[in-house]
């Protein structure tokens, strides 16, 4: 029978055998994650580390050169592949958590629990089974666990965490210090210099503290390439505690000089901050509604506004914070500004030159990466 003499399927039966194909691959996905477990539990009981690039490697591989003897774009394979390895090291990290059972028989007060970060802070201790306080002052009433006033929480605690405001959480520090809470505590404050000398006071009153910055947004499941910041106000032991909360994550924990922090953070965090503040400024008063650029918009565009989409999207007070609070921020907002008179002025004289040394500057800075 020649091809033409074929009645084509019609396209409700053709979508039949592609809902099939769709609910075939979901089950191989949830076995996959199933067999992922498996292997998890065991690297757990060998002592191995979760993550292991040589594997994730030959993976890719194997599935590009299936995917070119069935006639597939090896690009998709690898891509879908990508994204279920994602889900794996989220699995095993969760579980992993989880099965080290660090938290048991252990109780944890987080105050500012209703926030961004605290709320995420408070799962992350969930997992690893810690017994959960929660105070915040936007609960409307309290409850069996929860808290409007963190002094109304039952006092025995091993750990707490300060997911607060910036001046709220010098003027904890001082309670608790006062208090002589026995336990761990930690910060968890994107800005560090105010906190510098409160810190290093309540280290001196006896406080265990360890300053910690957690380098990603409060919608972050895997910590694998993510980093964690630890900094030493005094009582190194209090450091190696806060540490190993962390311990059975993927994220890379960094030491670094508390000194040094809002220097470097005025960077990372002030710059890009500041830079998608001015991006999504300039494009609220472009007098172009934001659907129409988006309907005819670039692959660069795209991914830009999908970084100022996060920026906006996140808490106006704890932004105002990282920009207002830093002291080394003007810096940065300062090389910005410099940066876009440079452009603008090259671009005036029709300096081709000066432009072309501007990407090249860019390119050989980011090269090293
Ligand atoms: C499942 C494993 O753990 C991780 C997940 C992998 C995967 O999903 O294929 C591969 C390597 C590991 O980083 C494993 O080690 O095999």
């Amino acid at each position: 029978m020649s091809k033409a003499d074929r009645t084509p399927e019609s396209i409700e039966a053709l979508r039949k055998r592609l809902d099939s194909i769709d609910a075939t691959l979901v089950t191989l996905a949830a076995e996959r994650q199933r067999i992922v477990s498996e292997i998890g539990r065991s690297k757990q009981s060998e002592g191995r580390q979760l993550r292991d690039f040589r594997r994730e490697r030959e993976v890719l591989d194997h599935v590009r050169a299936r995917a070119l003897s069935e006639g597939l774009d090896p690009e998709l394979a690898e891509d879908l592949l990508k994204r279920l390895i994602e889900a794996s090291l989220t699995r095993q990290e969760q579980e992993r958590g989880r099965l080290s059972g660090r938290g048991s028989g252990r109780r944890a007060l987080v105050i500012g629990a209703a926030g961004r970060l605290g709320r995420w802070l408070s799962a992350f201790l969930d997992n690893q089974g810690f017994d959960l306080l929660l105070a915040d002052p936007s609960y409307a009433l309290d409850g069996e666990n929860r808290f409007r006033d963190w002094r109304d929480a039952p006092k025995h605690v091993d750990l707490v965490v300060l997911a607060t405001p910036i001046a709220v959480t010098a003027e904890l520090l001082e309670a608790l210090a006062a208090a002589g809470h026995p336990g761990l505590v930690i910060d968890v404050a994107s800005i560090k210099s105010p906190l510098i000398g409160p810190l290093r006071r309540a280290t001196a009153a006896g406080l265990s503290v360890c300053s910690v910055h957690p380098m990603f947004g409060p919608s972050t499941q895997l910590l694998s390439g993510r980093h964690v910041l630890f900094m030493d106000v005094g009582c190194p032991a209090a450091v190696d505690q806060a540490e190993a909360l962390f311990s059975e994550t993927m994220a890379e924990l960094k030491r670094i000089d508390i000194e040094q922090h809002d220097r470097l953070i005025a960077w990372v965090l002030g710059l890009s901050h500041a830079l998608n503040i001015a991006f999504f400024s300039a494009l609220a008063e472009s007098g172009v509604p934001a659907e129409e650029l988006a309907s005819l918009s670039s692959t660069t565009f795209d991914r830009q506004l999908a970084i100022a989409r996060d920026v906006a999207s996140e808490s106006p007070e704890l932004y105002f914070e990282i920009q207002r609070l830093n002291e080394h921020g003007a810096v940065s907002r300062e090389a910005l500004s410099s940066a876009l008179k440079t452009l603008t002025e090259r671009l005036a004289q029709d300096d081709e030159a000066g432009f072309r040394r501007l990407m090249l500057q860019g390119r050989d800075y980011l090269e090293k990466l």
